[in-house]
């Protein structure tokens, strides 16, 4: 048999002012047909992934891009060919998209690109097209919860709509309290809030989803919550990520990648690693360790998400 070449694709997801990401629909008869797809298409020779975007969305949608930058990577192998996915996310561009090849075209919410049908390869793009690129997390230094209801609205306040709540020195029945509170107050203000617990403790409390511990994540055996919640969780090394692919968790956080006073010991990985990480799963990844909202750009250039942190966030 044949080894398969990997047939480079680069795919866009377009948002407009609205927030809507734009999705066409594939050809019957062509290659994954009838599904719902991010519109993109094969590099051509010679061709950089970025080149390859602007071109096939004019081809397909007659969209001029303006501002692009890399989403995720996603490698799948379908059962008669080998595809990786070089996913951008498109801020802004000039005219208005029309399907050039006669596709069908949607603006949907983010929230609904579930509803569609896509591709196996796309799933952890619509989980990527779906996240913010910053990742809060707040965590009781303290022990007070008094001063993480207020750091919450503060994060809030400052547009922050993705946190994860990890209040381990509360005692029990403060913390279900403040679960409760902050759970109830996400949900209201539309912020997807992430619990740091056992996902059999969460089932009663109206979350959006779980944050695994790594040491939780390495016990399971497959994803503790349906499709309808998020599963996060923590990663230091490639076991790490390749477990929470096997399970399918919609996002990870990969740590650390500088040094950072909370964890004076542990090795930093450094940026370079952190990419060569990334790009071995197919997960939506935010960094993590010693990093702030400034340093955003730099880590969506090495395949992250976005940055996930603590006091960086707060500051
Ligand atoms: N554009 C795009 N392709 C996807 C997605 N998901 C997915 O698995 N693919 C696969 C389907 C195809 O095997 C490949 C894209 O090839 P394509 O046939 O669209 O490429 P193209 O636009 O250059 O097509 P053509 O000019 O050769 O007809 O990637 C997606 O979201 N967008
Ligand atoms: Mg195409």
């Amino acid at each position: 048999m044949s080894t398969c070449a990997e047939l480079h694709v680069a795919a866009g997801v377009i948002r407009n002012d609205l927030g809507q990401v734009l999705i066409a629909r594939r050809a019957v008869h062509v290659d994954q047909g009838n599904l719902w797809e991010f519109p993109g298409g094969k590099l051509e020779r010679g061709e950089t992934a970025r080149q390859a975007l602007c071109r096939e969305l004019h081809e397909e949608l007659n969209l001029k891009v303006l501002e692009a930058s890399p989403l995720i990577r996603v490698r799948h192998a379908y059962p008669e060919r080998h595809v990786l996915l070089d996913v951008w996310q498109v801020h802004r561009f000039e005219g208005s998209p029309i399907g050039m090849q006669g596709q069908p075209i949607r603006w949907v919410l983010p929230d609904e690109l579930s509803r569609f049908s896509f591709p196996a390869a796309n799933r952890p793009i619509v989980a990527a097209a779906r996240l913010p690129d910053r990742y809060a997390i707040l965590d009781d230094d303290t022990g007070d919860d008094a001063v993480l209801r207020e750091r919450l609205h503060r994060l809030v306040s400052r547009g922050i709509s993705l946190i994860q709540l990890r209040a381990r020195r509360l005692g029990m029945p403060r913390y279900e309290a403040l679960a409760q509170y902050a759970a109830e107050y996400c949900r209201a203000q539309r912020v997807t809030l992430l619990m740091n617990a056992d996902s059999d403790w969460v089932s009663g409390i109206p979350v959006a989803g779980v944050h695994l511990t790594a040491q939780r994540l390495m016990s399971l055996r497959e994803r503790p919550l349906d499709e309808a919640r998020w599963v996060a969780a923590s990663c230091h090394n490639l076991a790490e990520l390749r477990q929470a692919e096997r399970i399918g968790v919609d996002l990870a956080v990969l740590a650390p990648v500088q040094p950072t006073p909370t964890h004076p010991h542990a090795v930093p990985l450094g940026w370079q690693t952190f990419a060569e990480l990334v790009d071995q799963v197919n997960i939506p990844i935010f960094a993590l360790g010693g990093l702030s909202p400034d340093d955003i750009d730099h880590a969506k250039a090495h395949g992250a998400q976005g940055v996930a942190g603590i006091r960086g966030f707060l500051r």
